[in-house]
């Protein structure tokens, strides 16, 4: 076969907007671009059949899924450079001619026509719309002891991920100001970490809600081996669903994220009547960049598509604004932004040590996609492009 790489160069040169950012081999064993730059490997002609229908994130992570792309080196130095470079660059101002870009693939490559990729498999589109009831054991694997799927608190530099759920589960009960006997709402409880931290530290009364049956189930085991069947209640209900009033305390850790622009006044007035006058609220929750959200209000086109659609971030003031349009006094706001960064490398280091088992469960795809989300997660919270908050609030008496 006649080597592909300097034309292939040559045909993704107008999707980069000049020389090639990376070192490309292609499938062929040819190679091209700079011998320093992260390596990105052509395995199969079905990425570039991926990246001429889905040009930049969407494209490129679907080859990556699919282990038609692949970055034999490390991951979140390659995608760095790539950011850097696009950052520099820009995007090419006007989309290159698909039909242009295909006919010099092909003739380069000879490899056949270039119609539409591959659909994507239907496993990785349940994966995603199932993303809580996965499987707990992968979450487990994955995940500290206490279950909790949201930014740890680093309050000091050698602390575990362990230590750091602990300090971020102390720092919401404390800032909830709970005493034991009090009634507390955890909606979006996830796997449990803070209605039993809650229930077990400060002696308060707990009912959960979480929207994944296979939550409540791990939850329920935990509740009865710790013999805490008569002060926390876990039920699968959507948080609008909620009957109860006069709580005397609400937590939400990183659900808000589920709630869309539509009804995310819906949630603040949630929040809002459940809690008594001179109760605390405290939302936990990431932000982004971009008014509005921007045209990817989830996290990107990657993550809308692999890992959890229907997420929707905007910039903290837009949340600020609906929670004190709901009634609720705002009392005071943490960033966390940086703790982010190490909860992620905490996920990332338990994933790492348990590749092979998580493999067997989910299956190879599953496992790319998730590597490339924790990565690229990290790195738009190292980036300042992703954020994260504690906003704690009162309802005030009327
Ligand atoms: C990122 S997890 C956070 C879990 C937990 N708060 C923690 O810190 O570990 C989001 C949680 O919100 C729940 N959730 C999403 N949409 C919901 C809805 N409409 N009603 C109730 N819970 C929901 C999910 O089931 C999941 O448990």
């Amino acid at each position: 076969m006649r080597p592909v790489a300097p034309a292939l160069a040559e045909a993704l040169a107008p999707f980069v907007g000049g020389d090639l950012p990376v070192r490309l081999e292609a499938w062929d064993g040819s190679a091209a671009g700079p011998v320093d730059a992260p390596v990105v490997a052509l395995r199969s002609p079905d990425a570039v059949r991926r990246l001429l229908w889905h040009p930049g994130e969407l494209g490129a992570a679907q080859a990556y899924v699919t282990g038609e792309l692949d970055v034999p080196g490390d991951l979140d130095q390659a995608l760095t450079h790539a950011f850097a470079v696009a950052r520099e660059r820009g995007l090419p101002r006007r989309r290159p001619s698909l039909t242009a870009v295909a006919r010099a693939v092909r003739t380069a490559g000879g490899i056949g026509a270039l119609g539409r990729p591959p659909r994507t498999p239907p496993s990785q589109v349940r994966a995603a719309k199932d993303h809580y009831n996965l499987s707990n054991e992968f979450y487990e694997l994955i995940l500290d002891p206490s279950m909790a799927y949201s930014c740890g608190y680093y309050s000091s530099l050698e602390m575990s991920l362990e230590e750091a759920q602990h300090a971020k589960l102390d720092l919401v009960c404390t800032k909830l100001g709970l005493q034991p006997g009090m009634r507390m709402l955890d909606v979006g409880c996830g796997w449990g970490s803070l209605s039993l931290h809650a229930a077990e530290h400060f002696g308060v009364t707990v009912t959960g809600v979480t929207i994944a049956s296979e939550q409540k189930a791990f939850i329920d085991k935990r509740i009865a081996d710790r013999g805490l069947t008569d002060r926390v209640e876990i039920r699968v209900q959507d948080y609008r669903e909620i009957p109860e009033t006069g709580f005397d305390a609400v937590g939400s850790l990183e659900m808000g994220e589920h709630v869309g622009r539509r009804h995310y006044a819906t949630y603040a007035g949630v929040l809002h009547r459940a809690v008594r006058p001179g109760g605390r609220v405290l939302v936990q929750q990431m932000s982004r960049q971009g008014r509005n959200g921007g045209r990817h209000p989830g996290g990107g086109p990657f993550i809308e598509a692999f890992i959890a659609p229907h997420m929707h971030m905007r910039p903290l003031g837009e949340t600020v604004a609906y929670l004190e349009a709901g009634g609720l006094e705002v009392r005071d706001v943490q960033a966390l932004r940086e703790h982010y960064v190490d909860t992620v490398a905490g996920w990332l280091e338990n994933f790492d040590a348990h590749l092979d088992r998580l493999t067997a469960l989910m299956g190879e795809e599953v496992v790319r996609a998730w590597r490339l989300y924790l990565v690229g997660g990290s790195m738009a919270f190292r980036d300042g492009r992703m954020g994260v908050d504690q906003i704690l609030m009162e309802r005030p008496v009327a």
